[in-house]
């Protein structure tokens, strides 16, 4: 369930297998071109491409939004969030993995991990060629942005000046701490996401069914034999029963998963007795909900018409660059670079970062407000407050993004109808901590803009403070920390819901291999099961627990035959595929949803 990075590489993976039938289903359409082109990918998230979702209100953070709510967009399409993703390929550091082993998760340390991100990459930055932790023989292509703005020089310069080298930060043998060019998954300049790196190469197979535009509402569990047996979902306005002769995959994200498992009966039995379900079995479902929490809020301006702008991308000479592979529009919504970096509230005892620093030649105000500031969701008056009207700025931006989160958030049933969104809670500042990062991080951020290294481009912070902050000390602590609440951005790292973790662990949801604790033949794999999140972007992440997936599955699945489908409780049985009968009940499990 679900075509997204996880969902597209298990598809591949398991119809290696002739003998074997998958059936893919994605409540999106199919990706285009359009959703290859690098500079206009935050774009999507205003589009049907987004399931659209924001979370609650919460008193203290994201004042400066619409509604006062941060949005959380998902990609609703063939590809899922790697559609309308940023497309950087980070993998995290080597202890983020162990400690996932030390929680109880035997085979998902680093040393267990590395062969999966290295299996499905396709390398293709000259200099890497020859490292033992890259290859260059699997089908999700990395590279670097082709094009490079004299700011990205700058970038690394300034952080040599600091005392931070160039490094590859995808190689554990190399310092955690550095500063570097993105490495990104694209080909020739053009967005290789899920579909592209894991579905197209075999759209041949006959054993894989891909059903677009297929909504699922609910896992069908048999409850006296706990055993997964088949899926409920909509199509073309009909309901269908899909029935599975192994194993549902659950890879709908870390919000719908979570979401469709406690409509299936399967999460927190307080919780769904409040809207109207028995629980199956009493998880933890759609607690732990980590995010990489950062600011969009630092703008410098310059004096040079060197940074990525509306107009500047709109010219046939851009379209005609991009056409060969090159120019301004490769670049991923303006990122050229990455940093990471200690700051003074660092605690973790295996000296690893605990910042990291997004480098855009870009920024905001660069669409003279059109689109980029919108798909933040930051409001009109928020906007106008520090910026000019029509005017396309030539700016760059510096995010800090905090990597090791203690806040924690949560997702919730708002009712007992699956079309409804479910809750998204999470004080992104409950923890002082993440909060005192944050503002370390901002106040470092604007040190290395006003370095050196960034002095000939004349680059100065926008004086204008943020709405909403003007009264209180520009460039203070506490105008950091005001700055932080209004202009609350995120990565949309969204993680953890249902957590991975040995039956002894109170908060797992499956257990190392997957399984849903205390149910046969469901899986969950994508993002969701995250149990802490590594200190990295989480699309490549999700593509490793998908390989990671595909792996265990086979191993369950020795058998080359598949076994005749079990006996199934009168709702579910019919052929493979059928139409929902005009008033039949929903052949629901532990729940009292009718429709
Ligand atoms: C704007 C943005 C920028 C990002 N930038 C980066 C980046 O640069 N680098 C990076 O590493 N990470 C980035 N991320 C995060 C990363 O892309 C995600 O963490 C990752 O793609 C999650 O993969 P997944 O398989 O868990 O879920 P998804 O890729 O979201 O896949 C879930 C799929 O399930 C489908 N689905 C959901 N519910 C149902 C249902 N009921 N029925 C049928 N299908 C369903 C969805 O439509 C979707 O296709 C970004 C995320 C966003 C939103």
């Amino acid at each position: 369930i679900g075509a997204g990075s996880s969902g597209t590489i298990i598809a591949n993976r398991l119809t290696e297998n002739p003998e074997w039938k998958v059936l893919l289903l994605e409540a999106g359409e199919e990706d285009s071109v359009i959703t290859e082109i690098p500079v206009i990918c935050d774009e999507f998230q205003l589009t049907g491409y987004n399931w659209g979702y924001s979370m609650e209100k919460e008193p203290n953070q994201c004042l400066g939004l619409k509604d006062q709510r941060c949005p959380w967009p998902r990609g609703k399409v063939l590809g899922g969030t790697s559609t309308i993703n940023y497309m950087i390929y980070t993998r995290g550091q080597r202890r983020d993995y162990d400690e996932w082993a030390e929680m109880g998760n035997p085979g998902w340390s680093y040393d267990d991990v590395l062969p999966l991100f290295m299996k499905m990459e396709r390398n293709l930055i000259p200099e890497y060629q020859n490292s033992k932790y890259h290859n260059n023989n699997g089908t999700l292509s990395v590279e670097r942005v082709p094009h490079k703005s004299p700011l990205m020089d700058a970038f690394l310069e300034a952080g040599q000046m600091k005392g931070y080298s160039v490094i590859d930060y995808n190689n554990p043998d190399e310092n955690s701490q550095g500063f570097s060019r993105i490495q990104a998954n694209m080909h020739g300049g053009r967005r290789i996401n899920g579909a592209n790196a894991f579905l197209r190469p075999i759209r041949k197979r006959p054993n894989l069914h891909i059903a677009l535009k297929s909504r699922v509402t609910r896992v069908l569990i048999d409850p006296e034999t706990m055993t997964a047996k088949a899926v409920e979902m909509t199509r073309n306005r009909q309901w269908r029963v899909v029935r599975a002769r192994k194993e549902v995959i659950l890879s709908a994200g870390a919000i719908n998963s979570p979401h469709i498992l406690m409509h299936s009966g399967i999460g927190p039995a307080d919780h769904l007795a409040q809207v109207g379900y028995k629980a199956l079995k009493d998880l933890k479902v759609g607690y732990n909900m980590m995010e990489h929490v950062a600011s969009a809020g630092l703008t410098f301006f310059i004096n040079e018409s060197l940074t990525i702008t509306l107009d500047g991308v709109s010219t046939p000479n851009a379209f005609f660059s991009y056409m060969r592979g090159q120019g301004p529009i490769t670049v991923p919504g303006g990122v050229e670079g990455l940093a990471y970096i200690h700051t003074k509230m660092n605690d973790d005892a295996y000296g690893r970062p605990d910042m990291e620093f997004i480098f855009a030649g870009a920024a905001i105000c660069s669409d003279a407000g059109a689109t980029i500031r919108k798909g933040m969701g930051i409001t009109d008056e928020s906007y106008y407050s520090q910026f000019d009207r029509g005017h396309q700025c030539n700016a760059f931006t510096i995010w800090p993004m905090i990597l090791s989160p203690k806040s924690r958030g949560r997702i919730l049933l708002r009712d007992n109808n699956p079309f409804h969104w479910p809750i998204m809670k999470h004080d992104y500042f409950e923890s002082e901590h993440d909060l005192l990062t944050c503002i370390e991080g901002l106040k470092l951020a604007v040190e290395l803009a006003e370095s050196p290294a960034f002095a000939r481009f004349n680059a100065t912070l926008n004086p204008r403070p943020v709405r909403g902050c003007e009264n209180v000390t520009f460039r203070s602590d506490a105008y950091y920390e005001c700055l932080l609440r209004h202009i609350t951005t995120t990565l949309h790292h969204q993680s953890g819901t249902c957590k991975m973790g040995p039956a002894t662990d109170p908060d797992a949801v499956v257990d190392p291999e997957l399984r849903v604790h205390g149910v046969r033949n469901l899986r969950v794999v994508d993002a969701s099961i995250i149990p802490r999140l590594p200190r990295a972007h989480t699309n490549a992440v999700a593509y490793m627990i998908g390989e990671k997936a595909a792996e265990l599955i086979k191993k369950a699945w020795p058998s080359q035959s598949p076994p005749a489908p079990g006996p199934l409780p009168s709702p579910y049985s019919g052929p493979y595929y059928r139409w929902r009968l005009p008033g039949e009940p929903l052949p629901v499990s532990g729940a009292s949803w009718t429709i």
